[in-house]
């Protein structure tokens, strides 16, 4: 499947592997360098190109792709860093198809450039660049026209996604394989721009050498558990949920958590409400039913007399002792937890707190400073990157921890963390977290386990904004809900019966 993201270590070992199999490093980097060529080809009109070739095989590439263009009919010129006597193995061997002496690169290089490549470094980039590497990336990014950059923008660090000094931002990315997390998480993927995918003959057994770090998020992983309705369910069948609302002046949160639980299916969704915010809540909730919540300490019992499959704490719940009581009284219930924002927040002072009653079904949705306040010592990490991060949180806390953001990670143990960027920035907007968790939770009260619960929802949650655009406000999401869900079943209804009649012919 080529949602999987691979790290760049596990990259090269997959370009070994090709070679123990009878597939050249000569050849991958033959198609590689065509891959480029021919996603360039695609996109413009000829022009003057130069490309900028590195010491290493992402300068082979640059090679590769200066020739094909070159046989195409564009004016290219290729400039070298470092002398072209100190190149190795496949990059000599691709340097010798260019059959030309490559300009010595200087900054200078690029005044006439009307599209410039960028093959100084790829996977193999060991420090932030300086000197005459940054001076050539800093006069790369200052002409002002089109980079495409050769699997990685040079200076951005494949795994840790960023880059610690100079960096040009692509408008093209061609990659090779798989994905690397540099292409999917922030701030990295957005200096890739678009990222192709291009296959260089990897044998297929590389699955037998290396393990993916992450997936990319998509219906594939999680479709099939999604409740499908039947006739004959009942709302008592259809799971139920209950949302815990702050007091009289913040129940908004809880209410919009309530109402994507039950756009979600969930057949019964309960408020609890403090008494100050029972009127409020009764008024402002029509199929939303709601019960007074009186006492934190019996949380639990309030949960078992709802007979509750899951529950949604935290959304303007109150940061404190109250809210701290109601989590650790919640995880006695059979209910799964749901647990975001002040429910996250209060125990900032003492998570291992929270850690100890977590079940493996439960889910933490932290934004990144929920997260810090949890994790502190794993946030303060800039040897991880979020999908290292996240999973190792969720290995302590001992259930899912979908970690938001434009690039939001999902994990849990025995999970790989899917990273989900079917999202849109229409989603910065206040109560879509909110949203999100009231989804999750929905998906969790009708029996769906709380990774594929939060993958589902994050996607989906992506999905109503996407399709909102714009302008969107957190009340729409939950509202479009159905009709996505309709789409989403309909695609994959076609890809099944395409499936089948493909397998059917062959
Ligand atoms: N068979 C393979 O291994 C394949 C590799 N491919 C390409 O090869 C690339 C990886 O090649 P390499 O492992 O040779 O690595 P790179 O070509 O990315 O860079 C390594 C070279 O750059 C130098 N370097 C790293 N960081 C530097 C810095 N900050 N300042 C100055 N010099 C620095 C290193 O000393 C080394 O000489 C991939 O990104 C991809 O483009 C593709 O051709 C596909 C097949
Ligand atoms: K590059």
């Amino acid at each position: 499947m080529h949602d999987d993201i691979l790290n760049t270590k596990d990259c090269g070992v997959c370009d070994r592997h090709a070679a123990e199999n009878g597939v050249s490093g000569e050849s991958l980097m033959a198609r590689a360098g065509a891959a480029v060529a021919q996603a360039i080809r695609e996109r413009w009109a000829p022009r003057e190109t130069v490309v900028l070739c590195g010491p290493g095989n992402n300068g082979g590439d640059g090679f590769i792709c200066a020739a094909a263009l070159r046989e195409a009919g564009w004016p290219v010129r290729v400039c070298l860093m470092g002398g072209q006597d100190q190149l190795k193995g496949d990059a000599a061997w691709a340097a010798g198809v260019w059959h030309e002496t490559p300009e010595r690169a200087a900054p200078a290089a690029f005044d006439t450039a009307d599209l410039i490549v960028d093959a100084l470094f790829g996977a193999g980039l060991n420090r932030p660049p300086e000197g005459e590497a940054a001076a050539l990336i800093t006069a790369m990014s200052g002409r002002g026209v089109p980079v495409v950059a050769i699997d990685l923008p040079s200076g951005v660090s494949g795994d840790l996604a960023r880059a610690d000094g100079a960096v040009a931002a692509a408008g093209l990315t061609v990659t090779f394989h798989r994905r690397k997390p540099a292409h999917s998480l922030e701030p990295a993927a957005s200096l890739c721009g678009e990222v192709v995918l291009a296959d260089i003959g990897i044998p297929a057994s590389w699955r037998d050498a290396v393990q993916p770090c992450a997936r990319e998020n998509g219906p594939q992983l999680w479709f099939s558990s999604l409740p499908a309705a039947r006739a004959g369910d009942h709302k008592h069948a259809r799971g139920r949920l209950a949302v815990f609302s702050g007091g009289a002046s913040s129940t908004g949160a809880a209410r919009l958590a309530a109402r994507a639980g039950l756009r979600a299916g969930a057949g019964l969704v309960t408020l609890a409400s403090p008494p100050s915010a029972l009127m409020i809540n009764a008024v402002g909730s029509t199929a939303v039913m709601v019960r007074r919540w009186t006492d934190p300490a019996a949380t639990d019992t309030l949960l078992e007399n709802l007979r509750a499959d899951a529950a949604v704490l935290g959304p303007a719940m109150g940061v404190g002792e109250g809210t701290r009581e109601s989590v650790i009284s919640a995880a006695r219930a059979a209910a799964v937890l749901v647990l975001d924002a002040d429910a996250l927040t209060s125990f900032e002072d003492a998570p291992e707190v929270l850690f100890a009653v977590l079940r493996p079904g439960d889910v933490l949705t932290p934004h990144p400073g929920e997260f810090r306040r949890l994790f502190p010592d794993i946030a303060a990490r800039d040897d991880l990157n979020r999908i290292q991060a996240a999973a190792m949180a969720a290995e302590r806390a001992g259930c899912c921890v979908l970690l938001k953001g434009p690039d939001t990670v999902i994990a849990a143990p025995g999970h790989l963390p899917v990273i989900n960027r079917h999202a849109s920035p229409a989603l910065a907007t206040a109560g879509s977290g909110d949203v999100l968790a009231g989804l999750i939770g929905g998906l969790a009260a009708q029996g769906v386990g709380g990774f594929d619960a939060a993958c589902a929802a994050a996607w989906l949650h992506g999905d109503c904004a996407l399709r909102l655009g714009t302008g969107l406000i957190a009340e729409d999401l939950a509202d479009i809900l159905p009709e996505r869900l309709g789409t989403l079943h309909r695609t994959m209804q076609r890809q099944r019966a395409l499936g089948h009649l493909i397998a059917h012919k062959s």
